[in-house]
């Protein structure tokens, strides 16, 4: 998994098209959000993550927490992103993986969205610019290599 992180003063996005067949069913509300003072987290899910989604999910956790701790941010956007690798998982692995990670984050105490799957969306992001502000992490399942 690929994951860029971008402590920002808002992330807002609003779902326009469809980007996969089947995309994530949302509901009218879910089209469109939007949190202040907020940890984004871009996420690509890759191939070598489906051999231990859950083991991934855990160690994306991990990651997430010690940045929101270092960068004082209580609030966390899960944003699904394809363009963070070229070997991407397929759509349902994704899914889940993004789904478990929001959930975690939520039983840790963070207020967490979701952006919507499977969707092109508009997003306005205004990144706060101090020296931690913008940060990646790669994270393989024990036993993988990273490419
Ligand atoms: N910016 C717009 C967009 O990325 N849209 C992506 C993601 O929402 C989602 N998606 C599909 N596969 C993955 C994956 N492996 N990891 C993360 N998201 C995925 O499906 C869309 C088309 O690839």
């Amino acid at each position: 998994m690929r994951m860029l992180l971008i402590h920002s003063d808002y992330l807002e996005y609003e779902v326009k098209d469809k980007a996969l067949k089947n995309p994530e069913p949302i509901s009218e509300e879910q089209k469109k959000g939007r949190l202040e003072e907020v940890l984004a987290v871009f996420m690509s899910v890759e191939k070598a993550d489906e051999t231990n989604p859950d083991e991934v999910v855990e160690k994306a956790v991990v990651e997430i927490k010690d940045v929101a701790s270092q960068v004082k941010a209580g609030r966390i956007f899960v944003y699904p992103f394809a363009h963070l690798s070229s070997e991407l998982a397929k759509p349902d692995v994704a899914l889940k993986v993004l789904q478990r990670i929001e959930e975690r984050l939520m039983e840790e105490g963070f207020e967490v969205k979701r952006a919507p799957f499977g969707y092109y969306k508009a997003f306005r992001l205004s990144c706060k610019g101090h020296p931690l502000a913008e940060l990646s992490r790669t994270i393989v399942p024990s036993g993988e290599a990273v490419s």
